[in-house]
């Protein structure tokens, strides 16, 4: 079995896959290492022969990470590491290995899904996007801070904004002008978010016309989508990129 992690600024998501790499046999998200050995502790009939990872977070702290997982299963490892070009794709940042490396694999599983155009949007801590032309030519992109840190910012630079995380779910039942704080700063983000990602859409169009893919990812990608319509929303594109670039051999 691989197990596969993508290590964001604020959650881990895992995956195991079967052998054949054709079927998942378990998946979660964890907010520490710890939680992830316990997750997968918890796994009956669990076999791990590879692993492989992708971090957007400090080296040590990968470092441990991976030193945790081989002290508990014993594995081999691949990270993902920074490359200029890759699977018909080339890195647009002035210096590449800067280009964080989610939005880098995420590209990776766009453009090879796409097989053409394609701007990939990711809705996580931070919430990106990225342009690629149909010869694989990466434009650059965008980064503005997500729900989470939107959210947060409004209540710890405010005395008066507090609700708790039940408001915040309910809030997000209509996009209507809010009547409540909750109501008012969880519609006001989403539509942050939404905006962002219709500017984006419209920058694509004026380079590509209708000739281009979108696609969707992140943990909070679901509260863009229906603003999105014929986007693709494909909530392991990372994972996808992932593969392509940590082959096993
Ligand atoms: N099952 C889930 N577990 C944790 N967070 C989730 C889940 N489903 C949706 N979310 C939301 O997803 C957001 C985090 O998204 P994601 O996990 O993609 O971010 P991240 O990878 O930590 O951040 P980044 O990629 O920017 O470093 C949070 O706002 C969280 O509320
Ligand atoms: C923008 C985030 C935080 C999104 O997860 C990550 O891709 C990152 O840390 N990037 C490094 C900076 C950059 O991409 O320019
Ligand atoms: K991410």
């Amino acid at each position: 079995m691989i197990l596969e992690l993508d290590c964001g600024n604020s959650f881990i998501k895992w995956r195991v896959l079967e052998a054949s790499q054709a079927a998942v046999f378990a998946e979660g998200v964890v907010d520490s290492d710890v939680a992830l050995l316990g997750g997968l502790h918890s796994l009956a009939g669990l076999s791990l022969q590879h692993c492989r990872l992708v971090s957007v977070r400090a080296q040590e702290e990968t470092n441990r990470l991976v030193g945790v997982l081989v002290a508990a299963f014993g594995v081999s490892i691949s990270c993902a590491a920074p490359a200029r070009e890759m699977a018909g794709v080339r890195n647009g940042y002035e210096e590449y290995a800067r280009l964080g490396l989610d939005r880098w694999l995420a590209m990776l599983g766009g453009f090879q899904l796409a097989s053409g155009a394609c701007l990939v949007l990711d809705f996580g801590t931070a919430a990106t996007a990225d342009f690629i032309t149909a010869d694989g030519e990466h434009l650059g992109g965008f980064i503005c801070p997500g729900m989470p840190l939107m959210r947060n910012q409004l209540r710890t630079h405010t005395r008066k904004i507090r609700y708790d995380d039940v408001a915040a779910e309910r809030a997000l039942e209509s996009l209507v002008p809010g009547r409540t704080t909750a109501q008012a700063v969880e519609r006001g983000c989403t539509l942050m978010l939404r905006g962002f990602a219709q500017s984006q859409l419209e920058l694509a169009r004026s380079y590509w016309g209708g000739d281009f893919s979108v696609f969707l990812t992140g943990g909070d990608a679901e509260l863009v989508a229906d603003a999105l319509p014929g986007a693709r929303f494909v909530p392991d594109l990372v994972f996808v990129g992932l593969a392509m670039a940590c082959p096993l051999s």
